[in-house]
This record gives structure tokens, C-alpha cells and sequence, in this order.
């Protein structure tokens, strides 16, 4: 049998550096209080579908994890099995971290910003270890002990195209194997994060995934062959007006 592979994703509810129009990469930013109630919506879409899964993963970061805490228990999956890994980060915004997106447009254009945002390979100036954040990053315990764990170098900075490099080898790393022996999975991840897995699986040029932009907070739905290919793709839950009010927030910087 094909196309029974089912794997449900979404972004995590605003956070309250989105709220507030700033860069926030691997801050760990808190929910909005929007950000809780977008949460609840996508509980509220999955609950409504009977969706019901055998395990989430999802990021180090805590606006990802209070989305699928709120979705856990609207679905009465409260102990449903989670993997974290510091793969499904958002990207590293660099040095922009903590800038307000708007004042940015004014001081180097709507172009400039817009390349950093979206581009597939323009990575933003590394974050010096002077950076008003830098600290903030590196005291997050779940940060350190994943770098101590990792032979790796965690990154100062990242485009959409290095963000892919982390994320796609733990997609089918970790995630594949899981669907394959039949778990249902849920990922609770970020804009930059879902961008990659989108652009991997379905084939996404690097011109066409700049106008990608990920709504918070609305679930989509890819489903797989056995061979783990495309069945159906990106199929958001819910009502078309909200969709697409979503992705133009997503696209959009703030004036504020
Ligand atoms: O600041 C960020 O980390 C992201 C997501 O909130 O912003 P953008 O949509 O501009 O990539």
C-alpha cells in the first residue's frame, strides 16, 4: 500500500521577538500571547482531524517546545514521545539577532533585508562574540550541552542553505527511519527549518523557495509512499482566508 507514510508539521505559535519585529534566530525568544493562542488554533485544527501521532521532534528552542506542549494535550497526547535536537534550530540570524527588522529596511534598504531573509545562500555578518546576544545564546543550557555532545562547530551565522546542511541529514538521519517503521510523526519546528524540508522534498529551486514564507501556527500535511516519495504535498489544515493571511505575515516585515 502507497501514500500511507503521514507526517504532519507546523511552526511554532509568534514569538514575542516576531511580536516586536526583531531577528531572534537562536534566542530563545518566549511565546506571544498570540503565539498561545495560534498554538491552541493548531491543536484545535489537528483535534478536529483526529490526528494522533507516536512521536514529535522538535527544536532546542522553548517557542517550539510550549507549541507542541500546547498541542500535546488539546490532542490528549500529553506523553506522546519527543526528540529535541539543536538541527531543527531555527537558523542563526548572525549578527542581525536583536536588530528591529524595520529599522534595518531604513538603514540598508527593503532589498538588502529582504536577501538576508530569504535568499537561499546570503548568509548574514557572523555574530561576534561582543554581540549584545551572544551571551544569551551561549548561556542556554540546552545550547551548551548539545555543542559539548557534538563534534561539530555550531554556527555563527547561517543562510537558509547551511541551515539545510544540519537539517536534512537528521530528516533522514532520525525522522525517515521513524516513519518508515511505521511511527506517526509530528515536527514542531521553525520558518527557516520547514523552508529546508520543504525545498529538499519537494524539489524547491533555490530562486523559488525565496518566496516561500511559512504561516505560525497552521499545520500542514505531507504524505509518502513506502519509498518515502512525495504522495501528496504541503497540505495546510484549515480555513484558506487564515492560510494566506498567515503566509502574507510570514512574508511581510513589520512597520514597527
Ligand atoms: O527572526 C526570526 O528568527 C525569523 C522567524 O521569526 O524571522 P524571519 O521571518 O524574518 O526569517
Amino acid at each position: 500500500m502507497t501514500g500511507n507514510r503521514i507526517v504532519v508539521m507546523a511552526r511554532h505559535g509568534e514569538s514575542e521577538w516576531s511580536k516586536n519585529n526583531v531577528f531572534c534566530g537562536w534566542y530563545d525568544s518566549l511565546l506571544s500571547d498570540r503565539g498561545m493562542v495560534e498554538a491552541m488554533e493548531c491543536a484545535e485544527l489537528l483535534r478536529q482531524s483526529n490526528f494522533k501521532f507516536d512521536r514529535a521532534y522538535t527544536s532546542l528552542l522553548t517557542r517550539a517546545h510550549q507549541t507542541l506542549k500546547i498541542i500535546t494535550n488539546q490532542i490528549d497526547q500529553p506523553n506522546l514521545p519527543v526528540e529535541e535536537s539543536w538541527r531543527l534550530n531555527e537558523r542563526h540570524y548572525g549578527a542581525l539577532t536583536g536588530f528591529n527588522k524595520a529599522e534595518l529596511v531604513n538603514k540598508y534598504g527593503e532589498k538588502q533585508v529582504h536577501i538576508w531573509r530569504r535568499s537561499f545562500d546570503v548568509l548574514p555578518p557572523e555574530m561576534e562574540s561582543s554581540h549584545k546576544y551572544y551571551k544569551a545564546i551561549w548561556r542556554n543550557p540546552k545550547i551548551v550541552s548539545a555543542a559539548y555532545a557534538s563534534n561539530e562547530k555550531f554556527p555563527n551565522t547561517e543562510s537558509l542553505k547551511e541551515t539545510m546542511e544540519r537539517v536534512i541529514p537528521y530528516w533522514k538521519d532520525y525522522i525517515v527511519p521513524s516513519i518508515q517503521s511505521g511511527q506517526r510523526v509530528l515536527i514542531v519546528a521553525h520558518g527557516t527549518v520547514l523552508r529546508s524540508l520543504i525545498k529538499y522534498l519537494d524539489g524547491v529551486s533555490d530562486y523559488d523557495i525565496c518566496s516561500i514564507n511559512i504561516p505560525s501556527g497552521i499545520p500542514f500535511v505531507y504524505k509518502f509512499g513506502d519509498d518515502m516519495k512525495v504522495v501528496s504535498s504541503r497540505k495546510f489544515l484549515g480555513d484558506r482566508r487564515r492560510i494566506e493571511e498567515g503566509i502574507a505575515r510570514a512574508a511581510t516585515i513589520g512597520t514597527h
